[in-house]
């Protein structure tokens, strides 16, 4: 039986969502299409009537900006926002930064495939010499984590976003949501997606072809458990949202739609 309502919020696109660039963990803030994604899904959200007491965001400023947006377009700005690196985009390692088309071209849809939607593979990790290596760990935002910045990852297949998830979501989520608190997890595609995984049991084969688009709400109704007993609903139009998860899909193609 459904108890609770959870929302998970892949950001608006960012910026290099739109140069179809692997982000992860650089910092992007939102293109001018996804600043408007996130309002949109803001008002969406409130025409049905929805009311969060309480949002979950990574560190990085795509799902902090979208949360904002989606506070804003409610008429909730006052309602607490809680950030842990623990929310973090998946870490690409290496693939960092670069144009996943290029990829697909030089290395093969299927290899960039595997590294995007696997379960188990780690990418190649980010070096010191990585041109994005010092701009990430030399952010003050890694200062204050719980783990040592030392210890902070340097590649990330999904089922390590998995487990330094996890210990967070059942720390710090599920006793907010078990004392009736309607919460949002605005966050990524990989982490959201590492996430549902958890809440709905997929496979790890199956976790491969679940594709999220940004600035979409996913509503999940869980038991007492916290499991899902429903589909996962995307809210909005249906037409629009296969259209959004194809195009994130193709982005791996050598040459993507556009
Ligand atoms: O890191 C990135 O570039 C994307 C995910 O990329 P894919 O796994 O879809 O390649 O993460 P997000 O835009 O959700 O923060």
């Amino acid at each position: 039986m459904s108890k609770y309502k959870l929302f998970l919020l892949r950001h608006g696109e960012g910026a290099w969502n739109k140069e179809n660039r692997f982000c992860s963990w650089v910092d992007q803030k939102l293109s001018e299409d996804g600043l408007k994604e996130a309002q949109d899904c803001g008002r969406l959200l409130k025409e049905q009537g929805y009311k969060f007491d309480l949002v979950f965001t990574s560190l990085l400023s795509r799902s902090i900006q979208t949360a904002w947006l989606v506070l804003e377009a409610m008429g909730h700005e006052w309602v607490p926002v809680i950030k842990s690196w623990r929310l973090n985009e998946r870490h690409y390692g290496s693939l960092i930064g670069l144009n996943r088309a290029e990829m697909a071209k030089e290395h093969g849809e299927e290899q960039v495939k595997v590294w995007r939607r696997s379960y188990n593979v780690t990418p190649p990790p980010i070096e010191e010499s990585h041109p994005y290596f010092l701009e990430i760990y030399n952010d003050r935002r890694y200062t204050s984590c719980d783990v040592p910045k030392e210890n902070l990852p340097r590649a990330e297949s999904l089922k390590e976003v998995l487990d330094r998830l996890l210990p967070y979501w059942d720390s710090t989520v599920v006793p907010e949501i078990k004392q009736g608190r309607t919460v949002l997890i605005s966050a990524h595609g990989n982490s959201c997606r590492a996430l549902l995984k958890h809440l709905e049991g997929i496979s790890d084969k199956d976790i491969a072809s679940v594709t999220l688009p940004t600035g979409i709400p996913v509503l999940l109704e869980l038991d007492e458990n916290l499991k899902a007993v429903k589909p996962r609903q995307l809210l909005g139009d249906q037409v629009k949202i296969q259209a959004a998860i194809k195009k994130v899909e193709d982005q791996g193609k050598a040459i993507p739609s556009t």
